[in-house]
């Protein structure tokens, strides 16, 4: 026994604990709350435009400070109140969206990294699955041009290979691996699919005086106000409302969930993103990466810009290198230096527009890749054939009740397996793939075994453990190993084909005496004396080994 029950709770047992890991959704709300991006004047309603340039002449149509006082006005109005009614807004909202089950429960998956919802958590991997059945199916309709699925694996198409069959779930399993890190293509999926059933819109506007424009447009300045508190509220108004600005807007049931306004400065082909924000509830759900690609797609193709610069606020830097955002600049500095205003607190970041992507549908592009990227990999790979189990019923300490060749193991040859690796052992004449070296090994475990038995420090080891003297011994021992399991093995002459496997049970004896007990137990330190015992009787074996064999 290597134990004893008053080391129940010994010191240096540990386990693991599952933490909860930092939730974004938790952190993009906290951002909204503590924003620290300020504009970089003492003034709070700085000078617009910024004096490094000159107000008309670049990119045109900025309005006049006539207009902009008397948006204000307006603004002003709708902004006593705004705040509110822009939630309200978004309440009202939520009714509509439930229709989209996915989305919901992805996204409630997503909130919940406490652990307590188990629910939420099945509904994610439901959902997952779904999409990645319907990429399975998408594949199938299309046909792509690319081979087949039973097309791939030549042993097994057709499944003519008795015995053998193609592991369907295998792109499963592949697919949810990449998509539970960021779940990307499901939210962008999620979201187009509300595009196109009509309840969700993104539009791009300025200032044009038409009614529902203006609307969104307070609606965003509202949202903006609210998201980014330490930016003066008139400054907003003013950029929001300016008609040099646009804004790209998401509008769900003809209210705005949030925004990015940014200057395109045509001239210089770079876009300047002033204000970027999603209403509070409804953060991390996606919108804030699909509103940034409709903004580059529009950005690209309407305004002919290849490149976004941005003061990002530092909670929200994760966002924009998300996006794509470096913190590197790598646009000349002649085309964007005295157009942009310097924020204090800001990171200044750049994007560059990609001149062919379709952002809008990127999620149908990755589908396509990770398609490609499947059959590539079926194509040079057996991973996804699955070959029938096989009879491998224990007798007694593990042996085997029945021997099996190695070369009657499915699959083996096929992954590349060659009879010449059988009980191969660093040890050379220590492995039982000859009869002389079965008998070699087995004569030199037994040796081994009687010295560690017969040394002073050995009774902890000589029987297994006993549940009813050590309750939690196997809670906390996985894999238990002692000197009797270890002798039944050696004298079945069928467990231990090579000399490794014997070394690794007797390491995995003294490694379990140390992880349940504490060091200044008996068993701990009869665990590190015999264990020295027993190396330095391998090694001097070893060594009397090869003289003989020289
Ligand atoms: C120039 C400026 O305006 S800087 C100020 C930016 N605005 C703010 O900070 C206001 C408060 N925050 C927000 O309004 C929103 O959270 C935004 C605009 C930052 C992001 O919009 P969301 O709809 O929440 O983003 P979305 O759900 O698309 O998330 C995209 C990814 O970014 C991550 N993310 C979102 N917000 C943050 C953040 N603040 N920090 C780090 N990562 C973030 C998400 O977790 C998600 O990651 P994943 O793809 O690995 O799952």
């Amino acid at each position: 026994m290597d134990t004893h029950s008053s080391h129940l709770a010994a010191s240096n047992r540990s386990r693991s604990s599952q933490s909860p890991s930092p939730s974004h959704s938790a952190s993009a709300s906290a951002t909204s709350s503590i924003h620290k991006r300020k504009l970089a004047s003492e003034d709070h309603a700085p000078p617009f435009p910024p004096s490094s340039f000159s107000a008309d002449t670049r990119d045109g149509a900025l309005t006049s400070n006539d207009d902009l006082e008397s948006i204000s006005a307006r603004g002003g109005g709708a902004d006593s109140d705004s705040d509110d009614e822009s939630d309200a807004l978004v309440d009202d909202d939520e009714e509509d969206f439930d229709n989209d089950s996915s989305m919901r429960n992805f996204t409630a998956a997503r909130l919940d990294n406490s652990g307590a919802s188990a629910v939420a958590r099945n509904s994610k991997l439901k959902t997952e699955n779904a999409t990645v059945k319907n990429e399975s199916s998408d594949g199938a309709k299309d046909g792509g041009g690319t081979t087949g699925t039973g097309a791939v694996g030549p042993t097994v198409a057709g499944g003519s290979v008795p015995g053998i069959m193609v592991k369907e779930d295998a792109t499963k399993i592949f697919t949810e691996n990449i998509q539970t890190s960021g779940a990307y293509s499901a939210r962008e999926e999620s979201l187009k699919r509300e595009e196109e059933a009509g309840r969700l819109k993104f539009v791009c506007l300025s200032n044009d005086g038409i009614d529902e424009h203006m609307v969104w447009l307070v609606g965003l300045k509202n949202i903006f106000a609210r998201q980014l508190p330490n930016m003066p509220k008139e400054y907003i108004v003013r950029l929001v409302m300016d008609r040099s600005h646009k804004s790209v807007m998401v509008i769900r049931r003809n209210h705005v969930v949030g925004g990015i306004t940014y200057r395109p400065y045509v001239s210089q082909r770079f876009g300047e993103i002033a204000f970027c924000a999603i209403t509070a509830d409804e953060q991390v759900k996606g919108y804030g990466t699909r509103l940034m690609n409709h903004l580059k797609q529009h950005a690209r193709d309407v305004d002919g810009l290849t490149h976004f610069l941005t003061y990002a606020d530092n909670n929200a830097v994760g966002y924009f290198i998300k996006q794509g955002f470096t913190k590197e600049i790598h646009l000349e500095k002649d085309r964007w230096h005295g157009y942009i205003k310097d924020y204090d607190g800001g990171i200044l970041m750049e994007c560059r527009i990609d001149p062919k992507l379709p952002y809008t549908d990127l999620s149908t592009m990755i589908r396509c890749q990770r398609q490609a990227i499947d059959e590539k990999i079926r194509e040079l790979s057996n991973c996804h054939i699955v070959y029938p189990g096989i009879d491998f019923q224990k007798k007694e300490a593990g042996v085997p009740k029945k021997i099996i060749k190695v070369e009657d193991i499915p699959g083996l040859r096929e992954a590349g397996w060659t009879p010449d690796q059988w009980g191969h052992s660093r040890f050379g004449a220590l492995s039982a793939s000859t009869d002389s070296g079965r008998k070699h090994l087995t004569a030199f475990m037994r040796v081994l075994l009687k010295c560690m038995h017969d040394h002073v420090d050995a009774w902890p080891f000589k029987e297994p453990v006993d549940a009813r003297d050590v309750p939690d011994y196997y809670d906390i021992i996985k894999d238990p190993m002692d000197l009797k399991t270890m002798l039944k093995r050696v004298e079945s002459e069928q467990y231990y084909v090579t000399f490794e496997m014997f070394v690794a049970d007797a390491k995995r004896m003294f490694a379990n005496a140390r992880t349940y007990n504490s060091p200044d137990t008996i068993y701990y330190k009869c665990s590190t004396r015999l264990e020295a015992h027993f190396q330095s009787k391998v090694q001097s074996g070893l060594q009397a080994g090869a003289k003989i064999q020289q």
